[in-house]
């Protein structure tokens, strides 16, 4: 059964409380978090399912490619010639201003990332096992809402990913 996340009301989404270890619905317009479903939502009568329950997650990720990734070419560069060391170097960089608060991963992911998800902030939406490469989706699936990941390798190239639902 596919999600019934459109069910929700508009701005609602579900989130995996991290102390509960459950799921909770949060507004991203006026922040309210509650327990139960959103009013009129057709969670309040048990039809379909949640994102929670369907085993999708959503998250956002900053790509950047280097010599050996499978397609080295994107939006920002046509033939990308950095090493993987190089890349490395890169990503540690931005997972250093990240995680002093000096940006955010949307943001550098804007104008730094490889990936056409650039143009969204770095955001991939909603995604179930199997949808995307194994390591990616390992490393995915391993975080906490909210998240950063360690540097993550694919063939596409080394990413870093933050879990945002
Ligand atoms: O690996 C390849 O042969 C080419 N790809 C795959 C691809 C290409 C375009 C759109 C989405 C995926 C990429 O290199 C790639 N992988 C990703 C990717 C990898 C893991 C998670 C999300 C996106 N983005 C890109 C991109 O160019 O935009």
């Amino acid at each position: 059964m596919g999600d019934k996340l459109s069910a929700l009301p508009p701005h609602w989404e579900v989130r995996m409380s991290r102390s509960r270890n459950m799921p909770y619905y949060f507004n991203t317009k006026t922040k309210e978090s509650r327990w139960a479903p959103p009013t009129g939502a057709d969670v309040d009568k048990g039809e379909g399912e949640s994102a929670v329950n369907s085993g999708k997650i959503r998250a956002s990720h900053l790509l950047v490619k280097h010599i050996e990734s499978r397609r080295p070419s994107s939006w920002r560069q046509d033939n990308i010639s950095r090493t993987k060391a190089e890349a490395l170097q890169l990503i540690e960089e931005y997972r250093s201003q990240i995680t002093a608060g000096k940006t955010t991963l949307g943001e550098l992911a804007t104008t730094e990332s490889d990936c056409s998800s650039a143009k969204r902030q770095g955001d991939l939406g909603w995604f179930g096992p199997g949808q995307m490469q194994p390591s990616f989706e390992e490393a995915s699936f391993g975080l906490q809402v909210d998240e950063l990941s360690e540097p993550v390798y694919s063939d596409s190239g080394i990413h870093l990913i933050v879990r945002t639902a």
